[in-house]
């Protein structure tokens, strides 16, 4: 008896020795226990692993393009080192080796309508962050609209919240929406901003959607002076609808299947009537004004003239403002719409060539801060594809997985170089939006990063993988582009590679403390 009790211990004894063996090896995951490493949901990432190295020999860092590798530890960027693959032992390390590929920080869109809840059918949670992963863009920050309901007030922020659960591939911020009841009722604006909203966006004309009116100058002060106190930007759709009879006659008298028809509809003047209210209040931004702390933010610009000149002498000036643009208005002219192509109906309207050069130069000396997407779908049966009736289909274009594709395939004729791209597209709105921690290469930010290849040309074409609901009211379909994502990375996490996404969608939200 006694010897049968004895006999299996040359096996523990050989167990026991293999479990410390085991301890020594892994003790620099930090485990407190040693057998049980941290819990990684492995769901979450097409990785088994969460401390990795990424090398290449382009990696795009604040400090210059290095060849080199980023390591990466429970989601966090926590060394860069210049040179090959890190020494050491490198059967222990996993090194994902991406040779010529572009590493570079995730891209951050600050301008895309989910319309979830709601309006699904038009684009999700889901396969709005799966197509935003698909495109290197690592974080994306939702509109208030076209939601329904639309998000101004804290309990309409919570719907958001409980919408996202499990749906998000990326991480993902909210504005919420000044409208007049809110402006005009400072509590329910102190709810949404205490709840977490990054800042407030409003319209200066007709939003398109019943339940986000529209607000006057008057209204945005009061919004502002309740911004302020939280220091979070006010985004503003800035157009002002003039010649209302004007706007009638050419919606009686017009061809509504030409796109001129719809540029003459709404043209410049509208723009530069909205900034040059902006302006006057901006003023009370300045240190030491009453408005000191809070901030001006113009959406979507698309006239590169007079509103470019408005906008350049109040930041000359010293007022809180800043202002994007958005892809379409950097890729496409209005000479090069074709009668009844409402995939390019958005407002304000995509204006001819030689704004779009002026836009160009703009940006590229620093006069439009960033870029977004200002992603907007709708049903292809409300773009009117039948009719091809640009005044009344649906406004907005959908171009949310082609962010960087279409920066650098429309940028090459300019030289935009790859840090240029990574100052418009992640760290420019990361700072703008408040993201600590994203937005660059650096040790201690989150491990968001894009890998891509810019030479690589693709063709939009029906066997291409678009992730977005609806992909026949994008634009850019049918479109030859230069950049192919092969992998993006959120917080760590593999999310997307070589066309596929992680089993689960693993993204956070994003709210203001
Ligand atoms: N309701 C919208 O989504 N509007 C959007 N539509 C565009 N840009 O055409 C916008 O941002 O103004
Ligand atoms: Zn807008
Ligand atoms: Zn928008």
């Amino acid at each position: 008896m006694d010897n049968l009790l004895w006999r299996p211990l040359p096996l523990l004894a050989l167990i026991a020795s293999f479990l410390i063996l085991f301890y020594v090896q892994d003790s620099h995951t930090a485990s407190f226990f040693p057998l049980k490493k941290p819990h990684v949901d492995d769901e979450c990432s097409l990785l088994p692993y969460q401390h990795y190295w990424i090398s290449s020999k382009r990696i795009v860092t604040p400090d210059g393009i290095i060849s080199g590798s980023v390591e990466i530890n429970q989601g966090k960027i926590i060394s860069i080192v210049k040179g090959g693959i890190p020494h050491g032992n490198s059967k222990q390390k996993h090194v994902i080796d991406y040779g010529e590929a572009v590493v570079m920080p995730g891209l951050i869109d600050a301008h895309v309508h989910l319309n979830e809840p709601g309006r699904t059918e038009w684009e999700g949670f889901l396969s709005g962050t799966k197509a935003a992963a698909a495109g290197g863009v690592t974080t994306v920050v939702d509109m208030p609209l076209n939601n329904h309901p639309t998000t101004v007030s804290k309990e309409t922020l919570e719907l958001k919240l409980e919408a996202t659960k499990k749906k998000l591939y990326v991480d993902v911020g909210f504005w919420g929406g000044l409208i007049p009841e809110n402006a005009l009722n400072s509590s329910i604006l102190d709810g949404l901003l205490s709840a977490g909203v990054l800042g407030v966006k409003t319209f200066m004309c007709p939003s398109g959607i019943d339940d986000f009116p529209m607000t006057t100058i008057d209204h945005i002060r009061e919004g502002l002076s309740v911004l302020a106190k939280y220091k979070r930007p006010l985004v503003v759709h800035a157009e002002i609808q003039l010649d209302s009879e004007n706007h009638l006659k050419l919606k009686a008298d017009g061809d509504p299947r030409s796109y001129s028809t719809y540029l003459k509809s709404r043209p410049p003047s509208w723009e530069q009537a909205a900034i040059r209210e902006l302006v006057h209040v901006t003023k009370d931004t300045r240190k030491g004004g009453p408005l000191e702390g809070a901030h001006v933010h113009i959406v979507h610009l698309s006239d590169s003239s007079y509103s470019l000149d408005l906008i350049k002498e109040a930041k000359s000036r010293g007022d809180s403002i800043s202002v994007e643009t958005c892809s379409h208005y950097l890729a496409f002219s209005s000479e090069e719409i074709k009668d009844g192509d409402t995939r390019f109906k958005c407002s304000p309207p995509i204006r001819d060539a030689a704004n779009k050069e002026k836009l160009w130069e703009a940006l590229l000396e620093g006069h439009i801060d960033f870029l977004t997407s200002d992603h907007s779908p709708t049903l292809p049966k409300l773009k009117l594809f039948d009719e091809g009736d640009f005044l009344r289909a649906w406004g907005g274009v959908s171009s949310l997985q082609f962010d960087l594709p279409v920066a650098w395939t429309y940028g090459k004729k300019y030289g935009v170089t790859l840090e240029q791209l990574s100052l418009w597209w992640s760290k420019r709105p990361a700072v703008f939006a408040g993201l600590e921690s994203k937005g660059a290469i650096a040790v201690g930010n989150h491990a968001d990063i894009a890998v891509w290849q810019p030479e690589v040309e693709f063709e939009l074409n029906d066997d291409y993988p678009v992730f977005i609901r609806n992909p026949s009211v994008s634009a850019y379909m049918g479109k030859r582009l230069s950049g192919k994502v092969l992998a993006t990375f959120v917080r760590g996490n593999l999310v997307f590679k070589d066309g596929k996404h992680a089993p689960a969608a693993c993204g956070v939200t994003i709210l203001a403390k």
